[in-house]
């Protein structure tokens, strides 16, 4: 059974870079890694419909946190199947956000932080009523709320397809989603969390075994 690791952090902080570069560690050490990337936009009619809403096509019709939270968790239980088929057949599973985006985006959106009824409704909603895999380790990957938004702005302006959607524009939204994580990793919620430091160099031998389970 591979291990199953999830990497999480504030929209531009730069999941998708870090884990390029450490699948590319890992298969440089001989491990097979699989990768996912939640929500599962252009699969999955529950993640259409998210997008549908991030980008303001839906009107008010699902301004609801909670109807949001349904459907983001509604995506990974339609994938829960071949994620446990890539967890069978992978040294490592890695996955770009997961449940405990969740946990902070919604829990941020409410006001709440991760002590707040949100996030134990998540972990219920998700993992106790879906039964969705656990995660083996959290990587928080961790930069500056001001830096994650600049990141952000410049993959707009060079990626014709990824304009920011109103998660993204919406700066004291991310800046109580960063503290949610914050909490959410301190507490080691659902899983043992690492910070990455995502503006320092990065130590992808070091990242590698922490992934393993080796160190
Ligand atoms: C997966 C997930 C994402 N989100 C939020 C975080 C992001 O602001 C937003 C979109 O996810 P994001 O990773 O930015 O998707 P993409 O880069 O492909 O556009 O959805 C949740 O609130 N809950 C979830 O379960």
């Amino acid at each position: 059974m591979g291990r199953l690791v999830v990497i999480e952090g504030l929209d531009g902080a730069g999941k998708r870079t870090l884990a390029d570069a450490l699948t590319a560690e890992l298969t440089r050490l001989g491990r097979t890694v699989a990768r996912r990337a939640f929500p599962r936009y252009g699969e999955d009619v529950h993640a259409d419909l998210v997008r549908d809403a991030l980008q303001g096509r839906l009107g008010d019709t699902v301004d609801s946190v909670y109807a949001m939270a349904v459907l983001y968790a509604l995506d990974r239980r339609g994938a829960a199947d071949s994620l446990r088929a890539d967890l069978a057949a992978h040294d490592v599973v890695l996955l770009d956000r997961y449940v405990a985006s969740n946990a902070a985006y919604c829990a941020a959106r409410l006001h709440q932080d991760a002590h707040g009824e949100f996030v134990g409704w998540a972990y219920d909603l998700e993992i106790r009523r879906f039964g969705l895999p656990v995660p083996d380790l959290h990587l928080l990957l961790q930069v500056p709320v001001e830096v994650a938004a600049a990141r952000a702005v410049h993959r707009e302006a060079v990626e014709a397809d990824r304009a920011r959607d109103s998660y993204e524009t919406d700066a004291g939204l991310q800046a109580r989603c960063a503290k949610v994580y914050q909490q959410l990793a301190a507490e080691h919620w659902l899983a043992d969390w690492h910070v990455v430091d995502g503006v320092t160099e990065v130590d992808f031998a070091r990242l590698a075994a922490r992934t393993l389970g080796s160190s």
